[in-house]
């Protein structure tokens, strides 16, 4: 399948998609764009209830669906309340670990929170379901004969959830291997009562979406499309959202708007434009200005990365905060407030308290152990003079700054250590 030009297409919605770098692979794509171009269309993309919160991953199909709204359309997101149940084996090694329905509902109570600030509910605006609302009511045997006979075993073994478990002779699950098929069943469920006619998701969903597509036209006799984004990596090669400290959470309560700031902040100089393009709404034009800029110059184009990305998923205060708390730490040597802060009792601070320990307790290294090795390869600060004895204390003499002493691992990692 070819990618069309940007100037070949005539609705708005896929020139985005095409300009920005959203587009990875969708079927029929002169239909879609014809059904895009007639106004006001209905897209769905669907979100397993996993974690508590979304992370970076999930924020590409989100954009999409954002676009469709500002282009004109209607998102439907739906939370699979009732997939999670089963989970998708798409992407994945090994079975999930099942999740009980109290802990799925509570996961959606909070991944929920997410969109409120994406996404306009408003009258005629998005949508909300949950796919536990007809799932969940499905009886077998009638499900089998309406739905299930449309599927062959010998085309359900040809996609990549199935096929490569198989190839590497890893167990799907029976459970596992209905996944495609309920995601399909959604889909079709969501055109006979909202009038969906295009689902969005990652590269991996593909096998799902066109399932789906099969399905409305075989028992609905429906036109249905789906449009997939890349998966995304950095450009060193990492699966993006995913760090070595784990996921980079989209709800504040699981990563701090500081540390949600600095991911972005930390921006590999060869991904800038894209994630410009992809993940803020500036204008084009603004975004070549931007990814234009070289050596030191560069850093201003990831502030104001870091800064938008942050206003849209954190809210403004948020972003403003974290760009504030930057600009103080490490343009005016000054403390700011923000950083993670570890409070020590003042008779602990009498005696001094060893600055390897602090940066554990500070959570900036994962142990003791590290924190020596730090030290040791000089990359810790005290009050931005380097520490070389491994065993060098923190006493009430070095809280200089405003009650702080400042502790810092390498350029980019900074903590507070208070007396309590
Ligand atoms: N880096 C990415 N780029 C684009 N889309 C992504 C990315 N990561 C995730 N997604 C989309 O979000 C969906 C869920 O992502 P993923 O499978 O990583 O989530 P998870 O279930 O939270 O993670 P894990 O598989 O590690 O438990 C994917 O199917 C994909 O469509
Ligand atoms: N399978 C999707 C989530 C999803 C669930 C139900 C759907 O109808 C669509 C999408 C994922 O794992 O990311």
């Amino acid at each position: 399948m070819t990618t069309p030009l940007p100037s070949s297409v005539k609705s708005d919605f896929l020139r985005v998609m095409l300009e920005r770098g959203y587009y990875h692979q969708a079927t029929d794509v002169e239909a879609l764009d014809k059904a895009l171009g007639a106004g006001g269309l209905v897209a769905y993309n669907g979100y397993d209830a996993t974690a508590d919160s979304l992370h970076v991953g999930h924020l590409l199909p989100t954009m999409m669906q954002r676009w469709l709204q500002k282009c004109g359309g209607k998102p439907i997101l739906l939370m699979g309340g009732g997939t999670t149940k089963i989970g998708d084996p798409s992407g994945r090694d090994e079975t999930r670990q099942l999740l009980t329905n109290e802990a799925i509902d509570a996961n959606i109570a909070k991944i929920k929170t997410a969109f409120d600030r994406l996404f306009d509910f408003g009258p005629n605006g998005a949508l909300l379901v949950n796919n536990a609302d007809w799932l969940d009511r499905l009886e077998y045997i009638p499900f089998l004969r309406d739905v299930g006979r449309h599927f062959t075993i010998n085309r359900m073994l040809t996609f990549d959830s199935v096929r490569l478990r198989l190839d590497r002779e890893q167990p799907l699950t029976f459970l596992e291997f209905n996944y495609m098929i309920l995601q399909a069943y959604d889909f079709v469920e969501l055109n006979r009562r909202y009038g969906c006619v295009l689902q969005t998701g990652g590269s991996d969903q593909w096998g799902n979406i066109v399932n789906g597509v099969d399905l409305g036209r075989r028992i609905a006799n429906k036109d249905l499309f789906g449009l997939t984004c890349p998966l995304l990596t950095t450009a060193s090669g990492a699966k993006m959202g995913k760090t070595a400290a784990g996921a980079v959470w989209l709800n504040s309560d699981r990563l701090s708007d500081w540390d949600f700031w600095q991911y972005w902040r930390n921006t590999e100089d060869a991904d800038v434009g894209r994630f410009l393009k992809l993940f803020t709404e500036l204008p084009l034009d603004e975004i070549a200005r931007l990814e234009a800029l070289q050596g030191a110059e560069i850093n201003e184009a990831k502030k104001i990365l870091a800064t938008e990305i942050t206003k849209l998923v954190r809210g403004p205060e948020a972003a403003e905060a974290a760009a504030e708390t930057a600009r103080r730490t490490f343009e005016q040597g000054a403390l700011a407030e923000g950083l993670p802060t570890v409070e020590v009792a003042g008779a602990e601070l009498a005696d001094g308290v060893t600055v390897f320990s602090l940066l554990a307790r500070a959570g900036l290294v994962a142990s003791n152990a590290e924190a020596r090795r730090q030290i040791k390869q000089g990359a810790v600060k005290l009050n931005d003079q380097p520490v070389s004895d491994e065993f060098a204390k923190v006493t009430a003499a070095d809280l200089v700054s405003d009650g702080a002493a400042k502790l810092s691992l390498g350029k980019k990692k900074h903590a507070l250590v208070r007396a309590s």
